[in-house]
This record gives C-alpha cells, structure tokens and sequence, in this order.
C-alpha cells in the first residue's frame, strides 16, 4: 500500500476495534487512528458522513477515513437512521424497543457509510453497507451500543450473540470495508502506475 497510513478518524472505540480486526485480513490495509470530537450536521446518511469527512481533512490537513453508522426502522420510515447515537442514550435497549410496539413490523437494517477524503476541500467518495435484520428485546452480551437488540436476519442471533468473527463476516461494517479495500487498492495501483 501507500507509504503513508491513512487516518481513520472515530471517537468510538469499539468501531476501531472492529475495523482493525476486519482489515488484519487479506490484503492488508494500514491505517492510524485519531480521536477526534468532530461536529455532524443533520441530514441524510450520504450528506452526514460527506461533511464529517470534510470535516476530518480540513482538521488534519491529509486524506482521512470516517464512518458514520445508522440503524432504521422500517415501520418508522428508517428513523432513527443516523440519529441513533442519542436515541439509543435517551432511550436504553428497552425504549428502543417501546418505540416499535405498536408496529407488528419490527425490521430494520443497519447502515454504515464510510468517507474517503483524499484532502482538505477535495471530493469525498463514499462506500455503503447494509445488514438487515429486526428489533428484538435485548440479547447476548457485550459493550456495543444497539448490538443486542438487532437480531440478524437469517442467523436468529442478535450481534452481541455473535462472536466478533461472526459479526465481522456479515456485518454492515464489513460490507462497507470490502468495497473500501476494493477502492484503496486501485488507488494504489494507479499511483504506482503513474510513478
Ligand atoms: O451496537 C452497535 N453495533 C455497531 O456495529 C455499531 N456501529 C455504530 N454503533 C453505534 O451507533 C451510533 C452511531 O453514531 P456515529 O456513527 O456518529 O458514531 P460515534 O459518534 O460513536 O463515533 P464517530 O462518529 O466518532 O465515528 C453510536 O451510538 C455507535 O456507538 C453501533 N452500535
Ligand atoms: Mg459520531
């Protein structure tokens, strides 16, 4: 890969935590890490995760990594989508819950979107993946945020039933990584080309 590690830039641990595990494997991925409190604006999940990209190489001055992860209810039209982070602290697993009981539909599907942002003010590409699954009363372990309520269709396991190789083999962060490494490795391979 390039010389220069790019910069994943989270406040969240448990997200670095899986994203170094998913890129340990294949063809390998450096990245470095930084904890950065970075401002999010409201909006869609594309329009959130471009500005916190922006965002992150304007304050670095150098390519950066984001990701920006959302949780939809079908029967409330995907929300609370990117806003989960402070419906899932208002709430708990338990209120969560309470907001699809008057719903016989309890689908969601979990959202990640990550932002490659080759520089400060330069176009940001973005890279998605979807996990569907359903709402359920809490189950499994674990410190993850909503895991234990977000049982993945077809397994009949919430994410926190899961160990980590499992979730890291289906998981919306895995489907978003994939076609991030796909997209870092033809960068690179241009770059070379071009030397
Ligand atoms: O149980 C979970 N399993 C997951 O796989 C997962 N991925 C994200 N989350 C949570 O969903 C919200 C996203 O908000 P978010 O994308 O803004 O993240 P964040 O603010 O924590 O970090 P960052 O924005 O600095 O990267 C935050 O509450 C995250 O903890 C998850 N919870
Ligand atoms: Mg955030």
């Amino acid at each position: 890969m390039s010389s220069k590690p790019l910069v994943f830039v989270t406040g969240n641990a448990n997200k670095l935590k899986e994203v170094k595990a998913i890129l340990s494997k294949g063809h390998p991925i450096e990245i470095e890490s930084r904890d950065l409190d970075l401002p999010e604006i409201q909006g869609t999940p594309p329009q959130i995760a471009t500005a916190k990209a922006h965002s992150a190489s304007t304050h670095l001055s150098c390519p950066t990594l984001t990701e920006d992860t959302a949780l939809c209810f079908t029967a409330l039209h995907d929300l609370p989508g990117p806003y989960i982070k402070h419906f899932l602290q208002a709430l708990g697993h338990t209120g969560l819950n309470t907001l699809l009981s008057g719903f016989e539909d309890k689908r969601a599907y979990a959202l990640c979107t990550f932002a490659y942002c080759p520089g400060p003010g330069e176009e940001v590409v973005l890279f998605e993946g979807r996990t569907e699954g359903r709402i359920v009363p809490a189950r499994g372990g674990g410190t993850f945020g909503w895991d234990p309520i977000f049982e993945v269709e077809g397994t009949g396991k919430t994410y926190a039933e899961m160990d980590i190789e499992e979730k890291n083999a289906l998981s919306h962060r895995y489907k978003a990584l994939a076609k991030v490494r796909e997209y870092l490795i033809s960068l690179d391979e241009k770059k070379k080309a071009e030397s």
